[in-house]
């Protein structure tokens, strides 16, 4: 189905021989903005690398975007993660190079070549994320949640078709915080679907959507109240 982003059917996902979480049916349809919550340890970044393809699928069938999660090779991890934006809670910015080169270094490793595009490219993210005029400064001289928004431009730059932001705001203060979600929310709202890690409540309660929680090897669907 065109509007299904990720589907799971039946998965449960491990680390190494223990099991993380089990019994997982859920859908996440195209355009929508979810998050993802839970308490330490309770299996939101092993959900997001199952996504990726960091961690391999092995009980139960899942798609993300067209890829089929147990039946990925090494090889077609490149291609998946082309489909995907993936943001961290490290803002993980090349420290040797400008913006705009951290930025030209990323599409030319996802097989970019004409400059022009290029710089065109890296000045409609950039824009998106409110950083525009500040593609020649270093990563050192941007704040954390500067940095935080390039990072956001960089999982913009292949036209992602799922965003998995794994506790994004996590090294941000509260009120910096909020500008970050701002620009999550701005981005979903130009048509983009996230899915987002996240241990901060108030922002949940500032910008209610639909949430899943992982709670005893299981991820479920929760309303708001219940958070
Ligand atoms: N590389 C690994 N090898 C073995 N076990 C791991 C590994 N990574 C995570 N685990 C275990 O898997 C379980 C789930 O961890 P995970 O990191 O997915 O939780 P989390 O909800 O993202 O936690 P946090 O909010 O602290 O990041 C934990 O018991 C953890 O100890």
């Amino acid at each position: 189905m065109p509007n299904t982003i990720v589907e799971l059917r039946d998965v449960a996902i491990y680390q190494r021989e223990s099991l993380v979480l089990s019994e997982i049916n859920l859908d996440i349809n195209k355009g929508e903005f979810v998050y993802l919550i839970g308490k330490t340890g309770s299996g939101k970044s092993s959900f997001m690398k199952t996504l990726y393809g960091d961690l391999p699928l092995t009980q139960g069938s899942g798609t993300v975007t067209d890829f089929d999660l147990r039946a990925l090779k090494e090889k077609d991890i490149p291609f998946l993660r082309r489909k995907l934006g993936i943001v961290f809670q490290d803002f993980n910015l090349l420290p040797d190079r400008t913006i705009n080169d951290n930025l030209l270094f990323v599409l030319k490793a996802t097989g970019w070549k004409d400059k022009e595009e290029m710089d065109a490219k890296i000045e409609e993210v950039l824009g998106r994320v409110g950083m525009k005029t500040k593609g020649f400064k270093f990563p050192h001289q941007l704040s954390g949640g500067e940095q935080q928004r390039v990072a956001i431009a960089r999982a913009l730059l292949n036209d992602p078709e799922l965003i998995l932001a794994d506790e994004p705001t996590g090294n941000l203060d509260p009120q910096t915080s909020v500008e970050v979600m701002k620009v999550l929310q701005e981005i979903n709202r130009n048509g983009r679907t996230i899915l987002m890690a996240t241990h901060d409540y108030a922002l949940l309660l500032k910008f209610p959507s639909k949430t899943l929680k992982c709670d005893g090897s299981k991820v479920f669907e929760v309303v708001q109240k219940n958070v």
